[in-house]
């Protein structure tokens, strides 16, 4: 197992800046999530850990060793950084079995045959491929040949795991089973593993911890619960969760959250709200549409759209209204970081179109 430390890392592509300064640490044994929207420089992170691209500025560490440092230059090759990854694409050897597959990265880290032997009858078994052992991956099915890719990741033991989106070549339904999976084969590795995707659903299901990235920038690094609990900035609040915060606007460019399950529909409520479409969750309903008065939009202010959980479904189309609780659960500045939540200000008041 590896802690590991990400100090003032920084990446320019020439002059295009990527990453700004992104402090991080990873406890040993974590599941880390990188989340956020594309461009957001999450796999540029990934990659700089995995070796495959160097810091300009800042260091790496894995436990005490600095693995990349971009104000010296230093760089560990990738070999030999004690790591796997996992990417999109499965990239098996046509040419060997499943068998032979996972077996080859033991065979050339010099592993006696018997270990070696031991050691794939483990994985085969850890990743429930065992009776695929003497097929070809032409012979077995896309999720098949992922897990075999994962076993063969794995086989050697490597204190850090790197995923790169693996998922996001299966359908929906294989996606969900597989994420299981891989929280299962996170625990019974141990290796700190970090993870990217765009998916705050997969990053929920599977993180011990997530760092929300966006522009470059580590937004906030957590638990899914502190993060989902209690975001640091507007942004968090609105990329996590379903349905997200509710967050409105005031005058001034601030925004106040409140939580989606503390705003009812009520026509007597204070903000006029249009209702455009509702989708059953687990028994309830989320109710999503647009705050203000439908004649907001030709004075110029824009409409926010707002997703609040209900008991019943409304009918697209409906105009009736929001009544909020009497405080914001929190309240961001107009830079978008959280003021102190228990002090709202007051000129927080949500824009009443
Ligand atoms: N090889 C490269 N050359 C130039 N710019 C790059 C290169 N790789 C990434 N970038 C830029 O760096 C920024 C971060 O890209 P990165 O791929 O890390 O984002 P991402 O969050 O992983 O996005 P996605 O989800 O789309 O893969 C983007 O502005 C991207 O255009």
């Amino acid at each position: 197992m590896t802690r590991i430390v990400l100090d003032g890392l920084g990446k320019r592509f020439g002059d295009q800046p990527a990453l700004h300064d992104v402090d991080l640490d990873l406890p040993d044994g974590a599941f880390v999530v990188l989340l956020g929207p594309s461009g957001c420089g999450k796999s540029t992170t990934l990659r700089i850990l995995a070796g495959l691209e160097d810091p300009t500025s800042g260091r790496v560490l894995f436990g005490d060793r600095v693995v990349a440092d971009g104000d010296r230059g230093d760089v560990v090759p990738a070999k030999d950084r004690g790591l796997g990854m996992v990417f999109q694409s499965y990239a098996l050897w046509p040419h060997m079995t499943v068998r032979t597959n996972i077996d080859w990265p033991l065979r050339v880290a010099g592993w006696s045959t018997a270990d070696r032997t031991a050691r794939v009858d483990e994985v085969l078994t850890m990743l429930e491929i065992d009776d695929l052992a003497d097929r070809y991956p032409t012979e077995i099915s896309g999720g098949q040949q992922q897990r075999v890719a994962i076993a063969r990741t794995v086989a050697p033991r490597p204190g850090v795991l790197l995923f790169d989106e693996p998922l996001s070549n299966l359908d929906a339904r294989l996606r969900v089973d597989m994420r299981a999976e891989l929280v299962r084969v996170h625990r019974a590795t141990g290796a700190t593993s970090v993870y990217v995707t765009h998916d705050q659903t997969e990053a929920l299901a599977m993180a011990t911890h997530i760092a929300v990235m966006k522009d470059g920038v580590v937004e906030q690094f957590g638990t899914p619960t502190e993060l989902l609990e209690e975001p640091a900035t507007a942004f968090v609040a609105s990329f996590l969760g379903t349905p997200p915060q509710v967050l409105l606007e005031g005058p001034d460019g601030s925004r106040s959250m409140y939580r989606p399950d503390s705003v009812a529909l009520d026509p007597a409520g204070e903000l006029p709200f249009e209702v455009l479409e509702s989708t059953p969750v687990a028994g309830r309903w989320l109710v999503t549409g647009l705050v203000g008065a439908t004649g907001s939009v030709a004075s110029g202010r824009s409409r926010q759209r707002v997703t609040v959980i209900t008991d019943g479904a409304r009918p697209a189309g409906e105009a009736t209204a929001l009544r909020l609780p009497d405080r914001p659960a929190a309240v961001f500045g107009a830079d978008g970081r959280r003021a102190t939540p228990s002090t709202p200000s007051p000129t927080s008041t949500p824009v009443t179109a």
